[in-house]
């Protein structure tokens, strides 16, 4: 098992967020903001990286984190009642916060940063979260333009790889040259295992992951990429970097990232892929994009030189890659 303290933070501040958002689940989960690009932010998704911010910055003073959501329409009249019950939330963790503590840890990942700093996605797949499906807490550490850890918090999700509702939630965590472990989201529980991809090499046996939301990816041509390998089983659609997850865990062989045609110039953010990649690389498997490059997490908050992401158990990569290529994706 991984344990030096970098690990150790990232598990302990995905089972903590994890948790927290879970209690907004249960208490309100219908309270969503609309952001400047008309996706969704719930009270959630603030909360949970003000919690993870504030963590941050006391365990690993001058830790630099990059995150998904920034404070500014918290503070604004607008966002009054939804930073009152983001800081009703947070005081369930920290009990002195203030509104204005609130802001400023939510506002620690409001940066831009290149080279080495955390990255943090407090809820990924909201819209997961908003219908009761599947969603993650993401955590990675990026030193020099590379992924070196990551974490995911999985509630929803038993064993890293099946859809739970209520149970304990799952936890995977990978470092460079450490392999990837799995494990429970509940606090003090040890039982890692290790998580280790699928050694299927027949394409037609293989199990496609593939976003929910038809605005994230492009529905039809991940039917022709199926036909184009003769691929028995329907394409399994979840939500969130629980599909990195369930691939390191062997419970799929292919995820697919595809330019959704209502947004073709969309371009991937470093909190949506590096700690759900860093997963499925130690667990054996490959990453790339859609062309076939390395996932470049060197330029700040996007993959600016990438385009989609492709993610296999390894052994199915190149014949993923010339699908790909005989679709047109
Ligand atoms: N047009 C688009 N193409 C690809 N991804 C998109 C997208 N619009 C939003 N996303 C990202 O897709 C993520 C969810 O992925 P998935 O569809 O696999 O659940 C969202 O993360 P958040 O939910 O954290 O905002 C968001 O960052
Ligand atoms: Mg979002
Ligand atoms: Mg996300
Ligand atoms: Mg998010």
């Amino acid at each position: 098992m991984i344990d030096s303290p970098e690990a150790k933070f990232a598990i302990a501040a995905v089972r903590e967020a994890g948790k927290l958002v879970r209690r907004v689940q249960a208490e309100m989960v219908t309270d969503a903001l609309t952001k400047g690009d008309k996706s969704p932010v719930t009270v959630g998704d603030f909360a949970a990286q003000a919690v993870v911010a504030r963590r941050l910055s006391q365990a690993f003073p001058g830790a630099v984190l990059v995150g998904e959501e920034s404070a500014a329409d918290l503070r604004e009249e607008a966002g009054a009642q939804t930073l009152a019950d983001v800081v009703k939330f947070v005081r369930t963790v920290f009990p002195d916060a203030t509104p204005d503590d609130v802001c400023d840890w939510i506002d620690l990942g409001a940066v831009d940063s290149h080279d080495t700093h955390w990255t943090l996605d407090p809820i990924d797949g909201t819209k997961g979260f908003l219908r009761g499906d599947q969603y993650a807490v993401a955590l990675a550490h990026i030193k020099g333009g590379k992924v070196v850890l990551g974490a995911l918090g999985c509630p929803e999700l038993a064993a890293g790889q099946t859809p739970q509702k209520g149970g304990p939630g799952s936890v995977l965590i990978a470092a460079a040259g450490q392999g990837a472990y799995v494990g429970s989201m509940a606090d003090g529980v040890d039982d890692w295992r290790q998580a280790s991809v699928s050694t299927t090499a027949d394409p037609a046996q293989a199990r496609v992951l593939r976003s929910v939301e038809k605005g994230h990816t492009n529905m039809g041509q991940i039917d022709y990429f199926a036909e184009a390998l003769g691929i028995q089983a329907d394409p399994v659609g979840m939500d969130s970097q629980a599909k990195y997850a369930v691939l390191a865990a062997g419970g799929g062989e292919m995820l697919l990232r595809l330019i959704s045609p209502k947004m073709p110039d969309y371009v991937e953010k470093i909190w949506d892929q590096a700690a759900g990649s860093i997963v499925i690389t130690e667990a054996g498997g490959r990453v790339t994009d859609l062309d076939g490059r390395p996932l470049d997490f060197s330029h700040g908050r996007t993959l600016k030189t990438n385009r989609g992401v492709l993610a296999t158990n390894g052994a199915l990569h190149d014949a993923a890659l010339a699908a790909l290529k005989s679709v047109g994706a």
